[in-house]
């Protein structure tokens, strides 16, 4: 059994006990009291080279990375950096995060946040959107692609904005004929969890230039975005090197400004 497949098993046990908890009516009219979702594709479209900043405790690759008590003040940290977004990991068994944080980053900030699971129902739309995300991670590899065009078509009537995760060419198409106009390259094989730095360079040719591109994992400092940035990409999701590093409102300044270069300007 791959990564995936052993990460897909519990959040399917975990919803499962959510959806015992709070039926889908229940959750749906939380949804229509939260807040109007943020436009978060019209933040990655404005000019210059984007971060999307990752709220991350833990993870497969590397186990425990950060213990973040306090994720909403990390979050106001990503907020004074610049970030455009900000990526709230909510799976609990491997990463550690919660939509208890997701709530926690939603009251403390302005940022559009982007809710980071591994979405397999639309329930787990319905809890985004009325926990306060303003856009969804969906990952092709974890989904059917009846399933995906269907989630993508949903998230944007929740008015989510669907960000379609990619790791190959293929997964690239799918993407594409599902219909996502923002497809994040993830450079970590979720098979070998390695990450190539080179599969955005490989894959972003195959998507139009409208598509905003995201490069996603591996990111170690500005040095990474420019290379990516000179691959096309047009925002770059970072999680481990901020919250490992010493201060993370400086380490998000420092990708922002390199973002910012003008000659990266007029690319979006
Ligand atoms: O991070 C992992 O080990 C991982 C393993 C299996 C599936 C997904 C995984 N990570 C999710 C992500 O996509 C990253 O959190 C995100 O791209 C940021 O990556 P990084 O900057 O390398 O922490």
């Amino acid at each position: 059994m791959s990564v995936l497949d052993e990460i897909l098993d519990g959040v399917r046990a975990d919803l499962a006990e959510r959806q015992e908890a709070l039926p889908l009516d229940e959750l749906k009219e939380q949804a229509a009291s939260a807040p109007t979702p943020k436009d978060a594709e019209a933040a990655l479209r404005r000019p210059g080279v984007h971060v999307i900043a990752e709220v991350k405790r833990a993870s497969p690759s590397k186990g425990p990375l950060a213990a973040i008590a306090d994720p909403a003040a990390l979050a106001r940290d990503y907020e004074a950096g610049g970030a455009a977004l900000i990526s709230v990991l909510t799976e609990q068994r491997r990463f550690n995060g919660s939509l208890a944080d997701l709530r926690a980053v939603a009251r403390a900030v302005d940022t559009p946040l982007l809710r980071k699971d591994f979405v397999v129902s639309s329930y787990q739309l319905w809890e985004a959107r009325a926990f306060g995300a303003s856009a969804v991670l969906l990952i092709v590899a974890a989904l059917p692609q009846e399933a995906l065009v269907s989630l993508v078509e949903r998230a944007r009537s929740l008015g989510l904005m669907p960000l379609v995760e990619v790791h190959d060419e293929d997964e690239a198409d799918r993407a594409l004929d599902a219909g996502a106009t923002v497809v994040g390259v993830n450079a970590r094989n979720l098979k070998t969890l390695e990450v190539d730095r080179d599969t955005f360079a490989r894959l972003a040719p195959r998507l139009p230039s409208d598509i905003v591109k995201i490069a996603e994992s591996g990111i170690r400092g500005p040095h990474d975005l420019l290379a990516y940035a000179g691959a096309g990409a047009g925002a770059v999701l970072v999680g481990e090197s901020l919250v490992r590093g010493r201060n993370p409102r400086e380490a998000v300044a420092d990708l922002v400004t390199a973002g910012a270069h003008p000659a990266l300007r007029d690319r979006n």
